[in-house]
């Protein structure tokens, strides 16, 4: 097993040798991302950034890479750590090393390494975050209340760190301002609805080499990320069940021409079940007691209980590893249940996460919040706070531009039209 080492900058990464691959990597996505590119030059290289400390903790990937890039270009000293111990890559992360982004990651690290850099991370005292499931503020509040007054505010990457500083901001715990940025609509419209459907159901495909015509595809949840899934599943012609305790988010799936039933009786139904609720032990042992044999899980939601995979462990008498991310456990009378990615998000634990383009908008409105904090900072009040409007409007605006289209002009009759009564 290679250890991690120290490189200039006082990173600690895998390996600095692996940079030439990263560095491909992130070449790749500037080629796919025009609304970032066209922000870095048009928005960020006004100098608000100089000299900021900004902590990053996402997926650290090369797309997140090419924010981390973007955000120190402008002149940003830039700090990243990864929100998901597998999601590291380490050739990514000794090419960021290598652009003067200084990186405390490795793939698959231990509990202890994976704290440590998280830290680390909070330790080089930020003006800015960029969260990813609140794991830097949340560190921050608890064990680091020296540093908290430094910071000018943090953006958050996706809903569960929504819930939790929306809790935070209950308890009147949270003494700056953090941008809901995965609730943008140019955010979680795109990234949580078909970013998470398309890229888990090609990790699903692509980790088992299986086909989905046919098969019973339960998807566990009918929010954003649900949605996504379904829509895949059913592109790929599976028949998709979809358990939600919302009756009406129920209902649409209804609409949708999904079939609705209670997750009892889709755990003897299901072929593949896949979780997207941000919830604890959405299927558990009385599933698992029911399910097929041959049954898939996989996980799109956020951390490694959406399932109860230490419940099925336990009930397992055998485990395997039956292809690379696919875990077999065998219960006493004979099932085998196939596990994917350990039970962390199939689609970016097991492949390469959302599309570029994707990302392209999520880290456009990340840059564009960072940005507008450096900038404004006093138009923010302390505690959970919207995404401008006029954040999500230049986004979309950009795409657009991009692909040579422009929105409807309203003419100045219209416009009277919709404002009168008569
Ligand atoms: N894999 C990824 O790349 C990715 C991308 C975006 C978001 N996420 C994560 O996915 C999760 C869902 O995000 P979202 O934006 O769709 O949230 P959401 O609030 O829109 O949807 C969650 C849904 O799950 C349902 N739910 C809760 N408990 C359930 C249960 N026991 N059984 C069935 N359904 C249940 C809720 O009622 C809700 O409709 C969050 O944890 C988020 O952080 C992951
Ligand atoms: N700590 C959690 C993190 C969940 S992140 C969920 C977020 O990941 C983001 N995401 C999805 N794909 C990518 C990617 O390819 N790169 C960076 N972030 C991504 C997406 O915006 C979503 O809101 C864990 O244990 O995995």
């Amino acid at each position: 097993m290679q250890h991690a080492s120290s490189t200039p900058g006082d990173s600690v990464i895998k390996d600095p040798a692996l940079a030439p691959e990263g560095h491909r990597k992130i070449d790749w996505v500037a080629q796919h991302a025009p609304v970032l590119n066209a922000i870095a030059k048009e928005q960020l290289a006004d100098g608000s950034l100089r000299g900021k400390k900004i902590a990053m903790t996402i997926h650290l990937e090369a797309k997140t890479a090419y924010l981390a890039t973007l955000l120190s270009d402008a002149g940003a000293d830039v700090t990243v750590s990864g929100s998901n111990p597998l999601s590291t890559q380490d050739d990514v992360c000794a090419a960021l090393a290598e652009r003067g982004v200084r990186v405390y990651a490795t793939h698959d690290p231990s509990d202890e390494d994976f704290e440590r850099y998280l830290h680390q991370t909070i330790e080089t005292g930020p003006d800015l975050i960029v969260d990813d499931g609140a794991e830097l503020v949340g560190r921050l509040i608890e064990h680091h209340p020296d540093l908290v007054g430094n910071v000018i505010g943090a953006s958050e990457e996706t809903t569960t760190g929504i819930m939790k500083l929306t809790a935070m901001t209950g308890e009147g715990v949270l003494p700056f301002p953090v941008l809901a940025a995965n609730d943008a609509k140019m955010k979680h419209l795109f990234d949580n609805r078909y970013g998470t459907g398309i890229s888990s159901i090609a990790a699903i495909l692509s980790n088992t080499n299986l086909f989905l015509s046919g098969k019973a595809v339960v998807v566990m949840g009918f929010g954003w990320v649900s949605r996504g899934l379904a829509k895949y599943a059913d592109g790929m012609g599976a028949r998709v069940i979809v358990c939600e305790p919302d009756p009406v988010k129920l209902l649409e799936a209804y609409s949708e021409g999904y079939q609705v039933m209670n997750s009892l009786q889709a755990a003897e139904e299901g072929d593949v079940f896949i979780t997207g609720t941000g919830n604890i032990k959405v299927l558990g042992r009385e599933h698992f007691e029911r399910m097929k044999d041959g049954a898939l899980l996989a996980n799109a939601g956020h951390y490694d209980h959406e399932f109860d995979l230490a419940g099925l462990q336990e009930m397992a008498v055998k485990s395997r590893d039956a292809r690379r991310n696919v875990v077999e456990y065998e219960l006493a009378d004979g099932r085998r249940l196939h596990v994917l990615a350990r039970g962390r998000l199939v689609n970016i634990a097991a492949a390469d996460g959302h599309p570029v383009e994707i990302m392209d908008l999520t880290f456009a409105v990340q840059a564009l919040a960072a940005h507008r904090l450096a900038s404004h900072a006093a138009d923010f009040g302390p505690g959970i706070q919207p995404i401008p409007d006029d954040i999500d409007d230049l986004v979309a605006r950009h795409k657009l531009a991009s692909l040579g289209v422009e929105p409807e002009k309203l003419t100045e009759e219209q416009i009277r039209y919709q404002q009168s009564w008569r």
